[in-house]
């Protein structure tokens, strides 16, 4: 008979208990837990070693097709040793003249390898342009990696389209609000308010163009996000400062594969973060104070237009629309929208939309203090726009089309950065029907070569000429109207495919900017309120030098004049 003791070695744990192990000798039991263990650990080691092997595979597979995919599109050969590419890739190049390069060689789509594994495609070509930037709805992962070292966790600007659709929808819907007839007088007090101020800001006898675009772009910006709460905000200068540090950096620390802790710099760029995000909760939780938003969470996005329009001049901020959405998210994807992302969107907001205003108001602003003839054609068309009313409206500025058409021009020759960038994460991307690229490419789209192509804007690309966005009837009241009610870009040129799909200071497609008419009306109206009480004169320092620069084609980075605001007579 088989004693419990002689029974056959239990393989599982449960069968080694029940075998009541202990009472048949310790020493048995012992030996067969570190057996036991052993083959655990074994069976672990495999089950690990078999599913690196297959990623390994996976990620073979994926490069193998990549490199053949890649091969198909014209380019250089292969990982070039091109000492160009080495400086553009250590950002000290000129990404765009190495692109203008690439693309006279080899034709309107251009492959680049970067590395073994990162491919670079370049498109020039304006009817590719339109398909490839509604078709790869992904943002390079380093986009989304900036914006969440600087803000924390966010919704909006991140690399997945799927993720951020919703936040898109939400914020679009509130900017138009903002912009809605009645709430326009409302929305842009702000800027008035600072004008009011100029006197103190021009601490000496001159202004420093660049700190004073960023002043109001900050302004504009932040009373959009904040409402009323943002006038009278304590803390309104030091955000402003260290909004500008965090900037400034963020790339440059995304840009490590790890983030490298043992750099005192970095933990001190983290420590300004930290900064900023308790300040941004502060005003957050001020304007909500002030605008009583809580009130409004329930209403659904119909409702909450409705209420302004019976009640324009409430300073209704941001938080509102990102508390709705936020409720609504809630029901259907569980509490993903938490505090922390709600000040996380609003800091991206803050950062992205007040460094490209900045580019745009200080680049129309060197245009004034050095183009005399340019400042008074619009002097003119405001103080005529606006005449029947002391305050200028939406509406006015609207009308105003060389007005809209400058800043349009000012956006073309000028745009916030050198490329438009997207991918494709998980599927290829088929242009044209005949071009396949594959996922994980980074797509990008050369603007500077694309908004100054002669082939399209004709002879004088490179000149600045607002005239030509007003040719051929084009109504720009219509076209702004137009990309209110949701169209993805402000389709300038009805008549002209081409031009609309070279024209992209916004972008285009499925990740276009969502701020774009907020921010044409936005400065627009900046420009007219500032017209209207002061004429811009360029510093006497300023010389004829860079009066050139302005009007030549290289110019990638603005000069910085030092301009003077002079009050007229009235
Ligand atoms: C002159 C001012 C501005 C310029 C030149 C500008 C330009 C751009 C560009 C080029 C993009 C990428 C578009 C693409 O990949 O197709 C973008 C995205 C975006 N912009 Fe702006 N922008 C401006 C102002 C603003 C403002 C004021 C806001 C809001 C307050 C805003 C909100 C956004 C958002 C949320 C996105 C991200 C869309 C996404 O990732 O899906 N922008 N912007």
């Amino acid at each position: 008979m088989v004693t419990p003791c002689e029974s056959p070695v239990p393989y599982t744990l449960l069968g080694a208990l029940l075998s009541g192990g202990p009472a048949c000798g310790g020493g048995g039991a012992r030996a067969f837990l570190r057996d036991y263990a052993q083959r655990g650990t074994n069976a672990l080691l495999w089950v690990a070693l078999l599913a690196v092997t297959w990623l390994l595979i996976l990620r073979l597979a994926a490069l193998l097709r990549l490199w053949a995919l890649g091969s198909r599109l014209p380019g250089p050969p292969a990982f070039l040793a091109d000492p160009g590419l080495a400086a553009v890739c250590r950002g000290a190049g000129d990404i765009t003249g190495y692109l203008s390069k690439l693309h006279g060689s080899y034709g309107p789509v251009v492959r680049l390898w970067l590395g073994p594994s990162q491919l670079l495609v370049s498109v020039k070509d304006s009817r590719v342009i339109k398909e490839l930037l509604t078709k790869a709805e992904d943002k390079l992962p380093l986009t989304g990696k900036t914006y969440n070292l600087a803000c924390g966790k966010l919704g909006l600007f991140i690399s997945s389209f799927e993720k951020v659709k919703s936040r898109r929808e939400s914020l679009k819907l509130f900017l138009d609000e903002k912009l809605s007839i009645g709430a326009s007088g409302s929305s842009f007090k702000i800027i008035q308010a600072v004008l009011d101020r100029i006197d103190s800001i021009m601490a000496r006898d001159f202004l420093d163009c660049r700190s004073f675009s960023q002043h109001m772009a900050f302004n504009i910006v932040g009373s959009a996000l904040f409402g009323d709460a943002f006038f009278d905000w304590s803390d309104a200068s030091a955000y402003e400062e260290l909004m500008m540090t965090v900037a400034k950096d963020a790339c440059f620390w995304a840009s490590y594969a790890v983030p490298p802790f043992w750099k005192p710099d970095y933990r001190r760029y983290m420590t300004l973060c930290a900064q900023l995000k308790i300040l941004t909760e502060g005003i957050v939780t001020e304007s909500r104070d002030q605008n009583g938003v809580l009130s409004l969470v329930d209403l659904s996005s119909c409702q909450r237009s409705e209420r302004m329009i019976k009640d324009p001049y409430r300073g209704v901020s941001l938080l509102d629309g990102m508390i709705s959405s936020r409720s609504l998210n809630e029901a259907a994807e569980g509490p993903l929208s938490s505090e922390e992302e709600i000040c996380g969107n609003i800091m991206g907001l803050m950062l992205h939309g007040i460094s490209t205003c900045a580019i745009l108001i200080g680049n129309i602003l060197t245009r004034l203090a050095l183009y005399p003839n340019l400042q008074s054609q619009l002097h003119l068309e405001i103080v005529a726009g606006c005449s029947e009313s002391s305050e200028l409206k939406i509406d006015h500025v609207l009308r105003m089309k060389f007005l809209l058409a400058t800043v349009c021009e000012s956006a073309r020759l000028l745009p916030a950065g050198p490329l438009l960038q997207r991918c494709s994460l998980q599927q290829d991307v088929n242009l044209n029907s005949s071009i396949t690229i594959p996922a994980g490419a980074i797509l990008v789209v050369p603007l500077h070569l694309v908004q100054m192509d002669a082939s399209t804007w004709g002879n004088d690309a490179c000149q600045f000429n607002p005239n030509r966005f007003l040719k051929k009837g084009i109504n720009l009241e219509e076209i702004l109207a137009a990309a209110h009610k949701g169209s993805d870009g402000i389709n300038l040129f009805t008549d002209e495919c081409d031009k609309t799909e070279s024209f992209l200071p916004f972008g285009s497609g499925s990740r276009a900017c969502v701020g774009q008419k907020f921010a044409v009306l936005g400065i627009a109206m900046l420009i007219a309120s500032l017209l209207c009480s002061y004429e811009v004169q360029p510093h006497p320092a300023l010389s004829k030098e860079m009066e050139s620069l302005v009007d030549s084609n290289s110019l990638h980075h603005l000069p910085n004049p030092k301009i003077i605001l002079k009050k007229r007579s009235i």
